[in-house]
């Protein structure tokens, strides 16, 4: 959370506003209503009754000329300006008309929206840090706004790396289904970012140097004059660009020491600054935080499905929730089940919540997702723990945004 720098604020679009935090107070353009309006359908009347039928005003229709003179009634629908001169309105259940006359007794003012009676032209609504809610955004637009002063959602790049990795239908011999890029999208919504670009990569060094010393070269030229030739120009056009505007890149595999694990070399390579070089945590624990050249974030998931959860969780989500001003709350339960404690790094264990406790769901292999997708939160069990409060991780529910 400390590495993350928020992006500037920018003017979006109220459809893009949606789930930003404000950068602005938000402002009333317009007074609400803008003019006198009816509140009811009925008669706006001018003097003592009973009154002369005089014309009629519909919401949207041309406003009536004139100023009626006392005696005389104007018929108005809710929401049309009520005629200059009108002192009240009267409803149709109490008025007494027989199309050319009308008599009742109003009550005086009554039934007359007054404007800015709801809200005051220039009046602050709402207060800058306030997440954009749908509702806020009908309000934004009810007080004359198409475009709102956010914090931007962060902009994440996914690269999927593997040979092995195929992204639709039955896998065959040695290979593997994606199950990473199609949960990061909504996990990265749900923590306030966006997920602009997937990007999948064959196994080896050259296309991810090529992604991530695009990436460098596009924010710092310097970093990539130290690279390879000019032979990586094709690749820019091809895979940079998406990721170029990124402020988080997310690698998802080649975190470890395999052959074909190259991460750690390409990082070091394109003289990113390594921030967190593995941590104590299973599963999980080969994942990477770095500051690519030029400044975007990279953060490296492992291969293996549920670790890659548990890093996006420990790094990923962390990040997204510092640059849109968002916090993470976690909650602590008893653990109402049999867990056993790594002895030198932390674990995370899908748990669902009851009145007994957080009650662990099991199916929780690395490779797997079957007990997070059962869970509701990942308990934080504490190298050699025996017994007592676990501290809960969220995971996201639903399709929703989290607003914390
Ligand atoms: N000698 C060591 N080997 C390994 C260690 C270690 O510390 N020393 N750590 C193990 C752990 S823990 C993990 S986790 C993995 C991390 O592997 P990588 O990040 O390098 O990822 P890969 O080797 O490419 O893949 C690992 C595994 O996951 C499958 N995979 C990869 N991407 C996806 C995807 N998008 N969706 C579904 N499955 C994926 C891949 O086929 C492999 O089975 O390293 C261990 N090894
Ligand atoms: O990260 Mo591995 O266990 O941490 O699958």
């Amino acid at each position: 959370a400390q590495a993350a720098s928020p992006p500037a604020p920018a003017w979006q679009p109220l459809s893009e506003a949606l789930g930003c935090r404000l950068a602005a107070p938000l402002r009333a353009l317009v007074a609400v209503p803008g003019v006198d309006v009816s509140a009811m359908d009925g008669y706006a009347v001018a003097g003592p009754g009973p009154w002369r039928i005089a014309g009629r005003v519909l919401a949207g229709g041309a406003p009536y000329g004139a100023a009626p003179a006392p005696g005389e009634a104007v018929e108005v629908a809710t929401g049309a300006p009520v005629p200059e001169g009108a002192e009240s309105v009267l409803p149709y259940e109490l008025a007494d008309a027989d199309g050319v006359r009308v008599a009742g007794d109003p009550e005086p003012g009554k039934h007359i929206r007054r404007r800015g009676e709801d809200v005051a032209e220039g009046a602050v609504v709402l207060s800058p840090g306030t997440v954009v809610t749908p509702v806020a955004l009908g309000l934004a637009a009810a007080l004359g706004h198409d475009e709102l002063l956010v914090r931007p959602r962060p902009k994440v790049a996914v690269v999927v790396t593997g040979d092995e990795v195929v992204d639709r239908g039955i896998p065959g011999p040695g290979r593997v289904r994606d199950a990473i890029g199609p949960f990061l999208p909504g996990l990265v919504a749900w923590a306030g970012g966006r997920v602009t670009t997937t990007t999948r990569l064959a196994d080896g060094p050259e296309a991810l140097f090529a992604a991530l010393d695009g990436e460098a070269d596009a924010r710092a030229p310097r970093a990539a004059e130290r690279g390879r030739g000019g032979a990586r120009g094709s690749v820019h056009g091809r895979l940079v660009d998406p990721v170029s505007e990124a402020g988080v890149v997310v690698v998802c595999g080649a975190s470890s020491r395999g052959p074909a694990d190259h991460l750690r070399a390409v990082v070091a390579e394109i003289g990113a600054e390594v921030l967190v070089d593995g941590v104590a945590v299973r599963p999980g624990h080969p994942q990477l935080l770095a500051r690519l050249p030029g400044g975007p974030l990279l953060v490296g998931l492992p291969g293996n499905p549920f670790a890659a959860l548990s890093a996006s969780l420990t790094l990923l989500v962390p990040i997204l929730r510092a640059l849109t001003g968002g916090a993470t709350a976690h909650g602590t339960s008893a653990l109402a089940g049999v867990v056993r404690p790594h002895p030198h790094d932390t674990r995370l264990v899908p748990v669902r919540r009851s009145g007994r406790g957080a009650v662990p769901v099991g199916h929780d292999r690395p490779g797997s997702l079957w007990g997070a997708a059962l869970a509701d939160a990942l308990a934080v069990v504490p190298p050699g723990w025996s017994g007592g409060q676990v501290e809960l991780i969220e995971l996201p529910q639903g399709a929703g945004q989290s607003v914390q």
